[in-house]
């Protein structure tokens, strides 16, 4: 099985990667790629990092999951497909959120870190850990039809925070699972994410240091853009470091560590229904606009049949301040005081940042449903298709 990897590496090259030791951090579209390739190379330790179970919506782009395993924690799947892979293979399974009061003690066991993770205040957490347990990070990203791919903490190379010393603002953010990702994206960086483990294990082979690799589907293209280097000032891995153990990576960001339904919570709880409620405004007719924000894409896929969609990137555009001053004008034009404006999107994030713009629109009472249309499968209509 491993016979490429040694004619390709050398015999010591090839007993270098069966020595080594690799801590995956996230086992979704990047981490199961990832981790597949690095067994099939005959790595002999990986870690697998994971708080969540395996959902019919992962399915798509997390391959070495199947409907077998709905429900089951994601490291025991994919412990379970890598064995089937390569049955000399040590897995240790971590079945947690990675956080600050484990980072240091798991990171410590493992030679290289693979950043797979899908949000801002984990990417933080990871940086600052490798870099305080001197681990190199392959850290990859996708999103939509775009993925991308470097390695921090490399030797002299700069480390997350040298190139990002702040956070983005929370209500900039958006994840995979609110604008989606197509399935070979995550796939393609996670295979890269391998190789650029190997090469940092047999030391043959670029390292993406100071680089990062840019891939876009739609172009179809590749480039790699050179980054600025460590930065002499940078907070952590800087000539004079003053982050020197791991901090509260939630309340840095302002953003939760995971992308579970609702993660963002921007809104006043007085903004926000279940919904539950919103299905009883609709049964009792209540006059009501429900505004979808999801890409036109999304909402031809799979709709509430009472909605109307205006994405979220085209709501503060003139031509829609006027359609939507149009549209809740035939709502609330009999001036019914209980006339509202719902917003829904997948999950509940992006909904949460048009209440803002509609709000400053209209005027009037507007709401985010809570959960979006994942949460409106689970508890309204089991059998409304998600995604
Ligand atoms: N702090 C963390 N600790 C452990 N696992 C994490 C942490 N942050 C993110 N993850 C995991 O990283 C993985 C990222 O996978 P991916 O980007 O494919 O998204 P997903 O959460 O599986 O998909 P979706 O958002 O559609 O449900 C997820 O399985 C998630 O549970
Ligand atoms: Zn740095």
């Amino acid at each position: 099985m491993y016979l490429i990897t040694w004619r390709l590496f050398s015999f010591p090259g090839q007993k270098r990667l069966k020595k080594a030791s690799v801590l995956v951090v996230g086992c979704g579209g990047l981490g199961c790629p990832a981790a597949q390739y690095m067994a099939g190379c005959g790595i002999g330790r990986i870690g697998l990092v994971d708080y969540d179970v395996v959902e019919l919506s992962n399915l798509h782009r997390q391959l070495l999951h199947s409907e077998f395993n709905l429900g089951v924690p994601k490291v025991t799947s994919l412990a379970q497909a890598l064995l089937r892979l390569n049955s000399s293979l040590k897995i240790d399974e971590y079945n947690v959120q990675l956080s600050s009061a484990n980072a240091l003690e798991i990171f410590a066991k493992y030679d290289i870190i693979v950043d797979a993770s899908d949000n801002v205040a984990t990417r933080y957490l990871v940086n600052d850990a490798a870099v305080l347990s001197g681990r190199p990070l392959v850290s990859g990203g996708a999103v939509g039809c775009e993925g991308q791919l470097t390695v921090y903490n490399y030797k002299d190379g700069p480390c997350y925070r040298c190139l990002f010393p702040e956070p983005p603002p929370p209500e900039t953010v958006s994840n995979c699972s609110d604008v989606g990702v197509v399935g070979p994206v995550p796939g393609c960086i996670g295979v890269l994410q391998a190789l650029q483990v190997i090469h940092i294990i047999t030391e043959k082979g670029e390292v993406a240091s100071g680089k990062l690799l840019l891939f876009d589907g739609v172009s179809f293209t590749f480039r790699s853009i050179r980054l600025r280097g460590k930065s002499p000032t940078c907070k952590i891995c800087g000539s004079e470091p003053t982050i020197t153990q791991l901090m509260d990576y939630e309340q840095f960001c302002g953003l939760p560590a995971n992308d579970k339904d609702s993660g963002l919570n921007i809104l006043d709880a007085s903004e926000r229904v279940s919904p539950v409620f919103l299905e009883q405004a609709i049964a009792k007719k209540l006059p009501l606009l429900l505004i979808d924000v999801r890409s036109p894409v999304e909402f031809e896929m799979c709709r509430l049949p009472e909605s109307t969609n205006i994405p979220l990137k085209l709501l503060n555009k003139e031509e829609t301040v006027d359609r939507l001053k149009e549209m809740w004008a035939t709502v609330a034009g009999n001036q019914n005081a209980e006339s509202r404006v719902y917003l829904v999107c997948r999950r509940g994030n992006d909904s949460q940042l048009g209440v803002r713009r509609v709000q400053n629109i209209l005027k009037c009472q507007v709401f985010d449903v809570k959960g979006g249309l994942h949460a409106w499968s689970r508890d309204v209509d089991p059998s409304f298709p998600i995604y």
